[in-house]
């Protein structure tokens, strides 16, 4: 495969990633029909932590950081750095040091499928990170990868310039051309889930309001009483 550096991402509009970035992953998640995950296995360091970013992608050899330092320099305000490697890695490729450089170019965030180091210095420095593990283990700058070509976190492909949504429950990539319609649906998912909580608070069941009683019950599954049930009836 070539190896390449891309220098002119297409980002969608600063006011738009904003926005999305307002709604948290499960609802910007549900709002695209259940799609964009990058997988349950990115945990993030730290707690509290919603950011939403242009995607600026890395794909280094396994053990080998080199083209994170070629991603720095590509690297604007408001871009989230999303890494991988050629084959699965967890070493430790990225640490503190990125961070600060990251951090002076006005980058929100990592996502990486690898392992991330000096994390009690990233934690104090605020500079959120969603990673496979942490892990102290070194890594070297000699192989020749690619930054900002279409990877693939998770299953799901990440190209340079989508937009990346990360909190407390996951990663989730939004295709830079899907993005106003995301964000409207999100905001409509936001206003039905305000309605539903207001209803759940005044005692109305979900049962009643998704009108769900229906769908058991063409399911065949029947109430039945604990006598009924340790009589044997009420099974399969
Ligand atoms: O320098 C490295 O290899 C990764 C690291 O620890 C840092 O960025 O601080
Ligand atoms: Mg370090």
């Amino acid at each position: 495969m070539k190896t390449v550096v891309v220098t002119d991402v297409r980002r969608a509009e600063a006011s738009v990633i904003d926005k999305l970035g307002t709604h948290g992953v499960a609802t910007v998640h549900e709002a695209m029909g259940r799609t964009g995950l990058v997988g349950a296995s990115l945990r993030p360091i730290q707690e509290g932590v919603r950011i939403a970013g242009s995607a600026v992608t890395v794909l280094c050899w396994p053990g080998d950081n080199l083209m994170i330092h070629a991603a720095v320099e590509q690297c604007r305000e408001g871009d989230v750095l999303v890494v991988t490697t050629a084959s699965p890695s967890l070493d430790g490729s990225f640490g503190e040091l990125f961070a600060t450089a990251l951090q002076h170019r006005g980058v929100r965030g990592l996502v990486t499928t690898g392992g991330v180091r000096d994390v009690a210095d990233l934690r104090a420095m605020g500079f959120p990170v969603w990673s496979a593990a942490v892990n102290a283990q070194g890594t070297v700058k000699a192989t020749a990868g690619s930054v900002n070509v279409p990877i693939t976190v998770g299953g799901t492909v990440v190209r340079p310039g989508d937009v990346i949504v990360a909190d407390d429950d996951g990663v989730l990539c939004v295709p830079r051309l899907d993005v106003q319609s995301a964000l409207e649906a999100a905001d409509a998912r936001v206003m039905k889930e305000a309605a539903s909580r207001a209803a759940y608070l005044a005692g109305e069941l979900s049962l009643d309001r998704n009108r769900l009683r229906g769908v058991l019950d063409d399911l065949g599954v029947k109430y039945v009483t604990t006598a009924e049930y340790e009589a044997g009836h009420g099974h399969g």
